[in-house]
């Protein structure tokens, strides 16, 4: 599809259904959509819960944390599935919601975020895959070591190439992957059931025992990113919901997607704590599941995860390439992101877009290697980066049920305005129990988009900035300074 034909759309409806009956070839079905949802959900977080989850909190936080984030996400997933059924017209997903509801500017920067945590996320991909084959070749070391960027630069322009191949194919490549990287993780759940002791598990329940875990507060808090970072891809059928054959199966893809994923970490985290004690997980090596696993079975048990998480892994990184190169690509359509990420190849890959977002990761691979970043961090950087679109989203739904706009004039309002609102008071508790040091580092990522808003805005003939909007921007870019500066002096390190 040529970008020709793209703009003639707009004002021809011919050239539409020329369009819609192409773009038909590539549409998604009830199966596929729920496997790209746990598929972009299930990447390497649960591979690492164990000890991410136990280093700085106890089982009675642990639980009260999951509690929060399965409250907090059902929130968001009703919320998707709303505004699908709501506004279908808005098919690009947190994207549209924020321009919808607070203009150009904030839809913007909705789209920078989610685009962000999702090329970030994928360095943290990298890394960690890198780290769990050190388990085969040491030299890879943390997934941080010169070899293993040398690795993890090989993967990502394999992975390019793929896609470049045709994006069609790669979402069956995907539903494979998802199939198979479940497995070993229902395995897990089944042999951690049998050696489940109560008396490890309910030794020290309020992790007051340890006294460096600090108040149950700061416990709950400690977990937040975690928890936040494996649901992370809940929106996935969202943003691809304008592939969708049926609108109706994106709800029904979310929801089974949500609830099979909430099952698996759940149970994974908490049967933990019931074969190894807090400070014990809290060492492991990660991916931890790993060690838990080669406790109760021994070292074929370290084996099968860490083969585990390469494979799931190298399928979340193709998922994930594809939905940030969604990001810039749909907003550059409609004069939200400069021009130049409109570009498709023969084949309708948004080729430009790809290749700026791999590249981009390509860098920060480097910067992992001087830096020494580990996966951690990393991942806590891309989780705190995705808190823009998801409260704007929650922000939106609740202005629709508050308006009314979009609801019949009898219908009830009541409860989708508290899960607006609930969802808007989960991300922003999540900023609040975020480590400031990640929250700098996203204000000097997000400070930047900036630049390209502007250049997006002249070449459309648009004004580019409302008086309230010059504001917010000014104050990014303040804060984004500072930020700079702190991190500069070494006063905050993200790493
Ligand atoms: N590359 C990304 N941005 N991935 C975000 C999704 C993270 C996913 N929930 C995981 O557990 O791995």
């Amino acid at each position: 599809m040529s970008s020709i034909q793209l703009k003639s759309a707009e004002s021809s409806a011919e050239t539409t259904i020329v369009i819609q009956s192409e773009t038909n070839k590539g549409k998604l079905r009830l199966g596929s959509l729920t496997a790209l949802v746990i598929g972009s959900m299930i990447g390497s977080g649960v591979f690492s819960l164990p000890q991410n989850m136990a280093s700085g909190a106890g089982p009675l936080a642990i639980v009260i944390g999951w509690l929060i984030t399965a409250v907090g996400m059902l929130a968001l997933v009703f919320i998707y599935q709303s505004l699908a059924l709501r506004k279908p017209e808005l098919n690009t997903g947190p994207y549209a919601y924020a321009k919808a509801g607070f203009g150009p500017f904030v839809g913007f920067n909705s789209a920078w975020g989610y685009w962000l945590s999702a090329w970030i996320g994928n360095v943290s991909y990298a890394v960690v895959v890198f780290s769990a084959l050190s388990y085969f070749f040491p030299a890879f070391g943390e997934g941080n070591t010169w070899q293993a960027v040398i690795g993890a630069s090989v993967l990502l322009w394999l992975v390019h190439v793929l896609i470049m191949a045709g994006i069609r194919e790669a979402a069956v490549v995907n539903l494979i992957v998802t199939i198979a990287k479940i497995a070993p993780i229902v395995l897990f759940i089944e042999v951690a059931v049998v050696a489940f002791k109560v008396d490890i598990f309910s030794a020290d329940f309020s992790g007051l025992g340890n006294a460096s875990l600090g108040s149950i507060t700061a416990q709950v808090k400690s977990t937040m990113l975690v928890t936040l970072w494996v649901f992370i891809g809940i929106e996935g059928a969202s943003v691809y919901s304008a592939r969708a054959e049926r609108r109706k199966d994106i709800a029904t893809a979310t929801i089974t997607g949500f609830l099979t994923c909430l099952a698996l970490y759940a149970l994974v985290s908490l049967l933990s704590l019931g074969i190894l004690n807090q400070p014990e997980l809290a060492a492991l090596k990660n991916p931890s599941m790993a060690g838990v696993l080669e406790a109760v079975v021994g070292p074929w048990g370290a084996i099968l995860i860490n083969i585990a998480l390469v494979v799931s892994v190298a399928g979340a990184f193709l998922s994930w390439t594809l939905l940030a190169a969604e990001i810039p690509h749909a907003a550059a359509k409609d004069g939200t992101m400069p021009a130049f990420f409109a570009r498709e190849s023969n084949k309708g890959v948004p080729s430009a877009s790809l290749l700026i977002t791999n590249l981009l990761v390509q860098a920060f691979l480097l910067v992992t290697l001087f830096a020494q970043s580990t996966y951690q961090a990393l991942f806590s950087i891309a989780s705190v980066a995705i808190l823009v679109p998801y409260i704007l989203s929650g922000a939106y739904a609740a202005k629709l049920a508050i308006t009314g706009e979009a609801y019949q004039p009898d219908e009830s309002r009541t409860g989708p305005v508290i899960i607006g609102l609930v969802a808007t008071v989960y991300g922003l508790w999540l900023v609040y129990a975020a480590d400031p040091a990640y929250l700098f580092m996203c204000a000097v990522l997000y400070a930047p988009g900036i630049i390209f808003y502007a250049v997006a805005r002249r070449r459309a003939g648009r004004q580019i900035f409302k008086p309230v909007e010059a504001f917010f921007a000014i104050a990014l870019v303040a804060v984004g300074l500072l930020a700079a500066y702190e991190m500069w002096t070494g006063a905050v390190s993200p790493f």
